[in-house]
């Protein structure tokens, strides 16, 4: 039994009235809903950088990619020449020492002039790839950039399920494990920014490689190294005076890399006259170019800059510094970044970030 009052006695009509009444209010719901999302969907990409988001990068899965061997040759070979992968990736002292291989170019392109105090560090430190790289059947590689667009990325454990973990300078570990990861196989770094305590943020096998790019460079290893009196002219940041590493993992990257990374992906020229100033390629466009030779996949996350214009926007995931920290350093982020571009259209890197 229906009591009287209730819906069933309503007529045609007033139903009419209801039922209309009822869809424009979920219309104002729904309206509603899709004006939250978007606000959400803005404030998010937002949060994650100022400015707009390509979709340049490929759907992260949990598994490992499949990897393909020899596919980062091929695609080495296509952008820097047949030869490249000839090259050993670190120098060895044997060819410092009976013979001296003539270089073409001075550092950072060549070792032309800076010989002797490369010889002696040779001496001290070592040129192998490690056994635990050597020894994979398909080396997946990813080189890790600095920048901001990994803050609040989760990508932590994505990146140390990759068999080689390259990241650069002084770039923290400590800290930012989940959106970062906490594996180093290599890090890059130069005496001005080898700030970073080697115990905490590597591991304890990590390879720390040296890009050289001037010869007071090789001396400040030696000095570090072998405890010899410290040099403090001649850097244009103060390097670390005491740090703790065994010699047995440092590796002198070959300059050749510099060389190649300049002139074939930015077309920068090379050794200019001392009057010009010389530009040259950032540390992480140097790792893409090694990884390129020493893997066989190579994904990167991490990279991009913001635009010129975006003076406010902090370009590193674990300080707060802006694009205007790097005017004087001798890059050219647009020419890098449309180099970047190029080898993810052509397959020939791959990006967990967006660019
Ligand atoms: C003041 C200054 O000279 N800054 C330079 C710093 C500085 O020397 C170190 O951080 C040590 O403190 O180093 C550089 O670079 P940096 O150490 O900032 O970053 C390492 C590499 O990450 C990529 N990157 C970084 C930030 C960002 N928003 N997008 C990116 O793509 C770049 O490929 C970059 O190379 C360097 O060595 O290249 C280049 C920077 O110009
Ligand atoms: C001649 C000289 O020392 N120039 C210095 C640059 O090498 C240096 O750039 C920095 O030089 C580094 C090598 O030492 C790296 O290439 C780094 O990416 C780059 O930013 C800038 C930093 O602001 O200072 C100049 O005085």
């Amino acid at each position: 039994m229906v009591a009287r009052g209730s819906r069933d006695d309503t007529s045609p009509q007033e139903s009419c009235y209801l039922l209309r009444n009822m869809t424009s209010k979920s219309h104002w719901k729904l309206l509603a809903l899709a004006l939250v999302l978007v606000v959400v969907m803005v404030w998010y990409s937002i949060s994650r950088e100022d400015r707009y988001i390509e979709f340049f990068y490929f759907p992260i899965s949990e598994k490992k990619e499949p990897c393909f061997q020899g596919e980062a040759e091929r695609q080495a070979s296509k952008i820097f020449g047949n030869h490249s992968r000839e090259q050993p990736i670190f120098l060895q002292l044997k060819d410092y020492f009976w013979v001296k291989t003539p270089s073409t170019y001075e550092l950072p392109f060549g070792t032309k002039g800076s010989e002797d105090l490369l010889l002696r560090v040779l001496a001290i430190t070592s040129y192998s790839i490690p056994e635990s790289i050597q020894s994979l059947e398909c080396r997946r590689c990813v080189v890790v950039g600095n920048g901001h667009r990994l803050r609040n990325s989760s990508l932590g454990g994505v990146i140390n399920k990759y068999d080689v973990v390259i990241r650069l300078n002084n770039a923290p570990v400590a800290g930012y494990e989940g959106d970062v990861g906490s594996k180093t196989t290599i890090r890059l770094f130069y005496p001005e920014s080898a700030h970073f305590d080697p115990k905490i943020e590597n591991n304890p096998d990590t390879l720390l490689v040296l890009v050289a790019f001037k010869a007071m460079d090789f001396h400040w290893i030696e000095t570090i190294l072998s405890d010899k009196k410290r040099v403090r002219k001649g850097f244009w940041k103060q390097p670390p005076l005491i740090w703790d590493v065994n010699p047995k993992q440092i590796r002198i990257l070959n300059p050749f890399f510099m060389e190649i990374a300049a002139d074939k992906l930015l077309s920068l020229p090379i050794q200019q006259p001392r009057k010009i100033k010389q530009m040259k390629p950032t540390t992480g466009l140097l790792a893409i170019t090694l990884a390129l030779h020493l893997c066989d996949s190579v994904h990167i996350a991490g990279f991009g800059y913001p635009d010129a214009y975006n003076k406010k926007q902090t370009i590193h995931y674990y300080e707060q510094i802006t694009l205007k920290s790097m005017a004087g350093s001798g890059h050219n982020v647009s020419q890098e970044a449309i180099a970047i571009k190029r080898m993810l259209e052509m397959g020939a890197v791959k990006n967990l970030t967006y660019f």
